[in-house]
């Protein structure tokens, strides 16, 4: 069974409170669909464009967890709209707004409607490391091979 970790969510001034909160669609999804708040209208993404898109809302993430902010694939694989920092990363301490970075790498402009399902997030444990200076480092068979040391087949 999936962890029970509880967000509280404030809504921004002046946010439609008709949209409802972060939603998981089926019992199984990782994700949590997040909604453009647009104050009513439309949001035309041009090709190449990146914006800022707002969900009109604040969360307070326990301590330990993070969110991370997900594209959705359908609008990926139909409309190339996805997001560059994918997965953002809200992190537990943060009060302000909770944007959604989104970018249209599509050919043709794409229409982000009030209230529409752009982005997914998902909830999960933190580990913070301690960085320690080192000697040395312990050695590897794979040692510092790496970008397509091992080939493509
Ligand atoms: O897609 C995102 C990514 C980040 N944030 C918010 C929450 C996060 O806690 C804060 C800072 O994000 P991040 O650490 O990725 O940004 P930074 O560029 O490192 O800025 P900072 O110096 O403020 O940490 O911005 C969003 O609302 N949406």
């Amino acid at each position: 069974m999936a962890a029970d970790v509880t967000i509280l969510v404030l809504r921004e001034p002046g946010a439609d409170t008709a949209l409802p909160l972060p939603e998981y669609q089926t019992s199984g999804s990782a994700g949590a669909d997040l909604r453009a708040d647009l104050g009513g209208v439309e949001l035309v993404l041009e090709p190449g464009q990146i914006r800022l898109v707002p969900t009109g809302l604040r969360v307070q993430i326990p301590e330990g967890f993070e969110m991370q902010i997900r594209p959705r694939s359908s609008l990926a694989l139909k409309h190339g709209v996805t997001l560059p920092n994918t997965p953002g990363t809200i992190d537990s301490d943060y009060r302000g707004p909770l944007g959604v970075i989104m970018i249209n790498l599509g050919q043709q402009p794409y229409t982000i409607q009030h209230g529409e399902r752009i982005a997914q997030a998902v909830v999960a444990p933190v580990t913070r490391a301690r960085y320690v200076m080192a000697e040395a480092l312990e050695e590897t068979l794979r040692g510092a091979g790496g970008f397509g040391s091992t080939g493509r087949a």
